[in-house]
C-alpha cells in the first residue's frame, strides 16, 4: 500500500479578530483527509494580511498575530505564520503559498540548510525527519471561493496557479454552493480535481464582522470568541470596546 500524500494548510485572511471558526477549519479539513485516507494533514498554517491590505477597521498586524496567538495557545499543530505581515507590502495570495511552499521544499530537501535558530515558527515540528513531498494547499471558506468572481480582485492567473500547483480546500459556509459555483466557473472546473470541497456539518456564521459589530455596540461576544482573545480586545480597547 503506498503511503497517503502528505499536505499542510494554509489559511490566508485578516483575521480581524479571529474567531474559533477560522481555526475549527482546520479541524474539519484534517478529519475529511483521515475518513477519505487520501491525505495526511502534517500541519497547519495561519497567515494574516499585512497591514497595507487596507480593509476598513483593520487593526495592526501586531494585535491580530497576537490574537492569533491566544487563540492558538490550544493547537498542537496550527502555527502563525506572521511573514505576510513582514513584507515592505500587501503579497498577493499565489505568492504566500509560493513562499511557504519553497520554505518547506528546502527543509525538505536540505534538513542542514537552516540552522535552528533560523527556523520559523509555523514550520511543523519533524518536517525535517519527512520523507517525500509535503503538499501546501490553501484553506478557506466558500466565501473566499466566490471572491473569485469578483472583478478585478484576483488574476486569472493567479487563480490557476493556486489551484492547479497547490490545490483549495473549501469549507462549505451557510449561504454558500461551492459545488455549484465551481460548475459555473470553466477555469475552476479545468482544475476541479485540485478542488476538495468539505462540508462542515454544523455550519456556524460567526465572522469577524459580527464580532466587531458586537463589541462596537458594546455587546457581549462570550461563547463566540476565545475568553483570552476577548481579554485582550478589551485590554486594547480594540474595535471600539470598552475595557469592561
Ligand atoms: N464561519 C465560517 N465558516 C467557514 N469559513 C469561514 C468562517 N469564517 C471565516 N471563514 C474563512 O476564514 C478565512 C479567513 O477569513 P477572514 O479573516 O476574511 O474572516 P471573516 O470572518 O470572513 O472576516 P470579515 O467578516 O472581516 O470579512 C476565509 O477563508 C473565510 O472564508
Ligand atoms: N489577488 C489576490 O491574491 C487576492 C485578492 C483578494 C484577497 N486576497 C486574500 O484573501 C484574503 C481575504 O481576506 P478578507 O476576506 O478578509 O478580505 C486575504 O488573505 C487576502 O490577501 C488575495
Amino acid at each position: 500500500m503506498t503511503a497517503p500524500t502528505k499536505i499542510m494548510l494554509i489559511a490566508c485572511g485578516s483575521f480581524n479578530p479571529c474567531t474559533p471558526m477560522h481555526f475549527r477549519m482546520f479541524e474539519i479539513a484534517r478529519d475529511h483527509f483521515n475518513q477519505m485516507g487520501t491525505a495526511e494533514v502534517v500541519g497547519g498554517i495561519v497567515s494574516p494580511v499585512h497591514d497595507s491590505y487596507g480593509k476598513k477597521g483593520l487593526v495592526s498586524a501586531s494585535h491580530r498575530c497576537t490574537m492569533i496567538k491566544i487563540g492558538l495557545q490550544s493547537s498542537d499543530w496550527v502555527r502563525l505564520s506572521d511573514w505576510e505581515t513582514q513584507q515592505e507590502e500587501w503579497t498577493r495570495t499565489r505568492l504566500t503559498l509560493q513562499y511557504h511552499q519553497n520554505y518547506i521544499n528546502s527543509v525538505l530537501k536540505d534538513s542542514n540548510s537552516i540552522n535552528d535558530q533560523q527556523i520559523p515558527s509555523w514550520l511543523p515540528e519533524g518536517l525535517n525527519k519527512m520523507t517525500g513531498h509535503v503538499q501546501l494547499k490553501l484553506l478557506c471558506g466558500a466565501d473566499l471561493l466566490e471572491s473569485f468572481a469578483t472583478p478585478g480582485l484576483w488574476k486569472d492567473e493567479d487563480i490557476e496557479a493556486i489551484i492547479g500547483q497547490h490545490g483549495l480546500v473549501v469549507i462549505s459556509r451557510a449561504g454558500s454552493n461551492p459545488e455549484q459555483f465551481i460548475f459555473n466557473s470553466d477555469l475552476l472546473s479545468r482544475y476541479r480535481r485540485n478542488i476538495t470541497i468539505v462540508t462542515n456539518w454544523v455550519t456556524n456564521d460567526v465572522s469577524s464582522t459580527l464580532v466587531r459589530r458586537l463589541l462596537g455596540r458594546g455587546l457581549s461576544v462570550k461563547y463566540l470568541l476565545d475568553d483570552y482573545v476577548t481579554e485582550y480586545i478589551k485590554k486594547h480597547l480594540l474595535y471600539g470596546s470598552s475595557a469592561t
